[in-house]
């Protein structure tokens, strides 16, 4: 990239950083990978569309040339996914630049920065290693006073690695400027947890060690690899999905009612619960399990074994399905366990939050029936509520039947990186990971990593398209 790279009608508007104090930049590096087509600009569209920020100017960055008006056709394509139209939408899509460069290069980083309007956001939708680099860059260069980071998960390889990172990152931008993404964080059934427990007096007093058994939170799917080996394989279900969104689904569930829900009481909230919790009985041999699919069909779709999955080293050993029992050493949970599992290839999946609760105290003599335990269910994916309870059902009054109370969420209003980027261009943080966050869902998940590595957990086998291995039963009940 050459400084006649930065448009010169851009400079004389304002990319010099003098823009007025609404206009930004949000430059995305990896403006050709499969998360910024794909999840990121989508994800735009829906926020342009719902909220016309003011003087958003977008900038992609990748290696390789490539026009303005190639990209413009990318981010165009990508809005219409979201159905996202209107003028804000076109001003945007009409703006918008593409600069070829390194985001590792210091030069073309200094070229990159001085382009910039107003205030700058830089959005990492790069391999985790390459982000470490520009940011080790970008360290050494320094950035414009107020500039934002995005960083997308994984944060880290470990709990020494995430604060090696938070570290770096302190050196250049203050925490404040930091967005740590977790787009399980932007979908509105994760964030309908918060209306459904702390707007319902009937809900949040009964979710408590007082009344629950136990609380399984599982995001099982029926998508295998799909050809994200370089990724996917050495990295596995627990670090991708547990250590990540599903501790923070954990976080949201378990964590005391905040006065707000402003960044600093929700964030302050979930990092309460994050640092109570670890694996049940500190022993991950007996609360951990890790699977392997092999081949086998789902919903119609042939899958191969794992291993045979192009780009897959069968040496490295990946877990495709992972479940940890955890404990939240807090009053309110003391006692209960977290069943948190995730798995790739499994027929008819689960996703959702389920509270077990304990058996009615005493069920009257002279009430026949089955009668079962209440469970509450809230879906993650498919966003629905259910509350299971018992009833008289038709016919003898005195014989009880087992009833599902089933709503439905609506869809959100953004797409899942549209709630996410909201917060990024919004400059609020609730919905993203803090430092110390990030720190500890690598401390609680290293047990279970070190047990794994160390061959104290089988890995087992299931076919594509089961429910999972048998025999994982919960030892904790
Ligand atoms: O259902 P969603 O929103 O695509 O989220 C699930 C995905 O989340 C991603 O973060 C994981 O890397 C994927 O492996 C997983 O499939």
């Amino acid at each position: 990239m050459s400084a006649a790279d930065v448009p010169a009608d851009a400079r004389a508007d304002g990319m010099d950083g003098t823009g007025d104090d609404r206009t930004q930049t949000l430059l995305v590096f990896g403006a050709r990978g499969d998360l910024t087509s794909r999840l990121l600009l989508p994800g735009l569209g829906t926020l342009i569309a719902a909220s016309s920020p003011a003087g958003l100017f977008l900038v992609g960055c990748d290696h390789g040339e490539g026009s303005d008006e190639e990209w413009r056709t990318v981010v165009a394509e990508a809005f219409a996914v979201g159905g996202a139209s209107g003028p804000a939408v076109d001003a945007v899509v009409r703006d918008a630049r593409y600069v070829a460069a390194d985001a590792t290069d210091e030069g073309d980083l200094r070229r990159l920065l001085e382009g910039r309007r107003g205030r700058l956001t830089l959005y990492f939708a790069l391999p985790p290693a390459v982000t470490v680099e520009a940011c080790r860059a970008l360290s050494r260069i320094g950035v414009p006073d107020g500039t934002r980071l995005v960083l997308e998960k994984p944060f880290g390889t470990d709990a020494a690695s995430a604060a090696a990172l938070n570290d770096l990152l302190h050196g250049f931008v203050p925490e404040s400027h930091v967005h740590r993404v977790d787009h399980f964080l932007g979908m509105s059934t994760v964030l309908n947890i918060l209306g459904v427990r702390f707007a319902n007096r009937v809900i949040e007093p009964m979710l408590t060690s007082e009344h629950v058994e136990k609380v399984d939170i599982v995001f099982d799917e029926t998508l295998g690899l799909e050809g994200r080996a370089g990724f996917y394989d050495g990295t596995g279900a627990l670090r991708d999905m547990l250590q990540s969104h599903l501790l923070q689904v954990l976080a949201l569930v378990a964590m005391y009612p905040p006065s707000t829900l402003e960044q600093l009481d929700v964030r302050d909230a979930k990092a309460q619960v994050l640092r109570a919790t670890r694996v049940w009985d500190d022993d991950p041999e007996r609360f951990s399990h890790r699977g392997r699919y092999t081949a086998g069909s789902v919903d119609g779709r042939s899958f191969p074994s794992y291993v045979d999955e192009p780009g897959v080293d069968p040496a490295l050993g990946t877990e495709t399905l992972a479940e940890v029992v955890f404990a939240v050493d807090t009053w309110r949970w003391a006692g209960v366990p977290f069943r948190v599992r995730s798995g790739k290839a499994i027929g008819s999946p689960r996703q959702e939050v389920t509270f077990w609760f304990k058996a009615a105290q005493r069920v009257p003599a002279g009430l026949a029936g089955d009668v079962l335990r209440n469970r509450l269910r809230i879906g993650l994916g498919a966003g629905r509520l259910r509350l299971d309870i018992n009833i008289n059902g038709p016919g003898d009054p005195s014989t009880l039947t087992p009833v599902t109370l089933e709503t439905r969420f609506g869809p959100g209003e953004l797409f899942e990186y549209g709630e996410v980027l909201r917060g990024v261009i919004e400059d609020e943080k609730p919905l993203s990971v803090r430092d110390d966050m990030s720190v500890e869902s690598w401390r609680i998940v290293e047990p279970v990593l070190d047990a794994w590595r160390e061959g104290r957990v089988p890995l087992d086998d299931y076919p594509a398209g089961s429910t999972g291995p048998a025999g994982w039963e919960d030892r904790t009940t």
